[in-house]
């Protein structure tokens, strides 16, 4: 049976680092599950679609006509023919896949689509329902925390690093803002799966994350 490790947990905690680092040690392909979201906001932004119709939403994420194009280390996202591949990654981008993600009828559309990444080489898998929802039989699955403070801190960093300018403050209350819409939602909110580990990451370093984890997923496979 083909292997998927889920990595779930709130935004800025890490999930994507250790998911490539896994991907990359064990030649696993990758689901980076929020790219979808983020994606299906962007394309009812540009067809016009109003991010509370749910229904509409749903429709265009059954239709979502995307690639994704690894080139030079980067995965490339063509929708409709378009490299939107840094226009999902704003702040806006994330507040906006959050807030379409609370839609029963969305994530159902979606669910089909994300199983589909299952492979025979393996998977991981970076979401907020992996481990509960899209890959409930999944043999390894994280939950991976830490402080909204901390996050806060590495997303201020990041952006700097990018060469943007970035507040403290405003960050934060967009952490904690997108935290408590994912948490609380009626459909698929951010939970541990019941059998996932978990993992605090608030005062450890990459290094240190990634070694635990896949010392866990040695004695696991
Ligand atoms: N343990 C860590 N210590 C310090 N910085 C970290 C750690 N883990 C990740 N980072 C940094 O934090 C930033 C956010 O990490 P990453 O994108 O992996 O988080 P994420 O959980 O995937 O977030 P999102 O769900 O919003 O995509 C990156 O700049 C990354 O290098
Ligand atoms: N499995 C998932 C993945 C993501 N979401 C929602 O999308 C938002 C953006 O996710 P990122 O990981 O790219 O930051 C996120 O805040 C969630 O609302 C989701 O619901 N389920």
């Amino acid at each position: 049976m083909a292997v998927v490790i889920t990595v779930d947990g709130p935004s800025g905690a890490g999930k994507g680092t250790l998911c490539h680092a896994i991907a990359e040690k064990l030649n696993f392909d990758f689901l980076d599950s929020g790219a979808i979201y983020r994606i299906l906001a962007l394309a009812a932004l540009k067809k016009g679609i109003d991010l509370t119709d749910e229904n509409k939403l749903a429709e265009l994420g059954r239709h979502l006509n995307v690639q994704f194009i690894p080139e030079n280390g980067e995965i490339n996202v063509i929708l409709d023919g378009e490299n939107v591949r840094d226009q999902i990654r704003t702040a806006e981008a994330g507040q906006n896949a959050s807030k379409i993600a609370v839609y029963p009828k969305v994530r159902e559309a979606l669910l089909q689509r994300q199983r589909d990444f299952s492979s025979e080489k393996g998977l991981v898998a970076d979401g907020r329902d992996m481990g509960t929802i899209v890959f409930p039989n999944a043999q390894i699955k994280f939950f991976l925390e830490a402080s909204p403070e901390e996050r806060t801190k590495r997303r201020v960093k990041q952006l700097q690093e990018k060469g943007f300018n970035a507040n403290f403050d405003e960050i934060l209350a967009e952490i904690k803002e997108r935290d408590f819409r994912d948490r609380n939602r009626e459909v698929a909110p951010l939970v541990p799966a019941p059998d996932a580990k978990l993992l605090d990451s608030t005062n450890l370093s990459i290094d240190q994350v990634i070694e635990q984890a896949l010392a866990y997923i040695k004695s696991k496979l």
